[in-house]
């Protein structure tokens, strides 16, 4: 760690100042830490003229937790290089970086203050109509570009290596495929819940699908995932979308981060039935939210499925026929990590607002059950799905 220090707001001036090329010279500049995600510290910097810039900065540790939960300065790196290798692809939608000092795990964003974050959009009823269309876009066009079907051989391997990020996907592995379905301090969802758990926890059909779920994400570096597309990741106004922090970011199945953003608006789905706004408003989001999803499967397949058919450059992978038999299997993925999703959104550590924001605990333990009930079902059946409109009749007969 030779070399390193936690930033303050002090601290930051003197290094942007130092490195001089963000703002004029003898500007008078002004920093404040707002960071409100669970591993981080995050600053804006900004001039008199208010021309500001993002400065993000790793700890040793998980902010959420403390010093009790040391984690690897490495994910900085990851997550400059996975948003600039992104960009590459998909310059519209992701945070552009400025500039990235490893030994620091400091990383300096264009400030996308003028946007908002979609969780929160979500959470006050507001809508997006360029949302699915770009995300499907983002997501098809990045996992396309870093897999077998486009990379040469030794490149994908040569990749693989330096998007080797252990530490981190040992916190998806534990948060996502293993606390659910044990005892463990980490977990937290109401004692009136109990009964739900154990019933997730005795099934032994969602079980063996789960243990799937992780051999796969295990296994099958199949794509440089983004590998934490949540709503909090995500930021929106009605033109742009702009996917930031993919410090979890590796080499893994395809279906991950298509499912992960799907869980997502299916936990403000489940939210909408206890929010206070009028039945009307929510129910019209409920209906956006399914569109969102359809047109979000369906964008991302045929997108992928052309560039398969005009791009792949390994000559087995080019078999006719081969590119629908891989999508199939990329769906039941997505379906499967949806479901993983919504469960450890409800019932482990990171919970998501969209719930844990409903006052009302009867409510709010409504939307945790239909949550838990949704996600085992859409495990369970995952492999059932063969088309996109498979996938969204899934959801549709078990959303309400
Ligand atoms: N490029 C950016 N422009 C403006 N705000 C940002 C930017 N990146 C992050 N933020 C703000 O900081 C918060 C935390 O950022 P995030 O990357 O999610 O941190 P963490 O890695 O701790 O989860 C975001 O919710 C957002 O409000
Ligand atoms: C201790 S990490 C928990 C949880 O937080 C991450 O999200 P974010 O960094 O955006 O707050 C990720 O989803 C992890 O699973």
């Amino acid at each position: 760690m030779s070399g390193y220090v936690a930033f303050d707001a002090e601290k930051v001036i003197d290094y942007v100042t130092h490195l001089g090329h963000f703002f004029a010279e003898g500007e008078t500049l002004s920093c404040y830490e707002f960071g409100d995600g669970n591993l981080n510290l995050v600053f804006r910097v900004q001039d008199t003229q208010r021309n500001s810039i993002i400065v993000k900065q790793a700890l040793p540790y998980a902010r959420c937790v403390g010093e009790s939960w040391p984690l690897t300065l490495d994910r900085a790196r990851i997550e400059a290089s996975v948003l600039r290798r992104h960009g590459e692809i998909c310059p519209t939608t992701t945070a552009k970086v400025l500039h990235h000092n490893s030994e620091l795990a400091v990383t300096i964003l264009e400030d996308l203050g003028q946007l908002h974050i979609l969780r929160g959009e979500l959470n006050q009823a507001h809508t997006f109509p360029q949302l699915s269309q770009d995300i499907a876009t983002y997501l098809a066009k990045t996992s396309f570009y870093f897999s077998s079907f486009y990379l040469e051989p030794s490149e994908k391997k040569a990749l693989v290596t330096e998007f080797t990020n252990p530490e981190l996907c040992a916190i998806t592995e534990d948060l996502f495929f293993d606390d659910p379905y044990r005892d463990t301090e980490r977990n937290h969802f109401p004692s009136a819940l109990q009964a739900s758990v154990n019933a997730l926890r005795h099934n032994k059909a969602l079980l063996i699908e789960i243990a799937k779920l992780k051999a796969q994400f295990l296994n099958a570096p199949e794509t440089l995932l983004h590998g934490d597309v949540h709503t909090g990741s995500i930021f929106v106004s009605a033109e742009q979308t702009k996917l930031i922090d993919p410090e979890f970011g590796f080499f893994g199945p395809i279906g991950f981060d298509l499912g992960s953003f799907i869980g997502n608006l299916l936990l403000n789905y489940c939210a909408q039935h206890a929010r206070i706004e009028a039945l009307p408003k929510r129910r019209n989001m409920q209906v956006y939210l399914l569109d969102c999803i359809a047109s979000t499967l369906s964008g991302f397949y045929a997108t992928w499925l052309k560039l398969a058919k005009t791009q792949t450059r390994d000559l087995s992978l080019q078999a006719e026929g081969y590119a629908e038999y891989f999508l199939t299997k990329v769906l039941q993925d997505a379906v499967g990590y949806c479901g993983c999703e919504l469960i450890r959104r409800t019932i482990g550590l990171a919970h998501v607002t969209d719930i844990d924001d409903i006052e009302d605990d009867t409510a709010r333990l409504e939307v945790q059950k239909r949550a838990l009930q949704l996600g085992e079902q859409l495990i369970l059946n995952a492999n059932k799905c063969h088309t996109t409109e498979d996938v969204y009749q899934l959801i549709i007969s078990f959303v309400n």
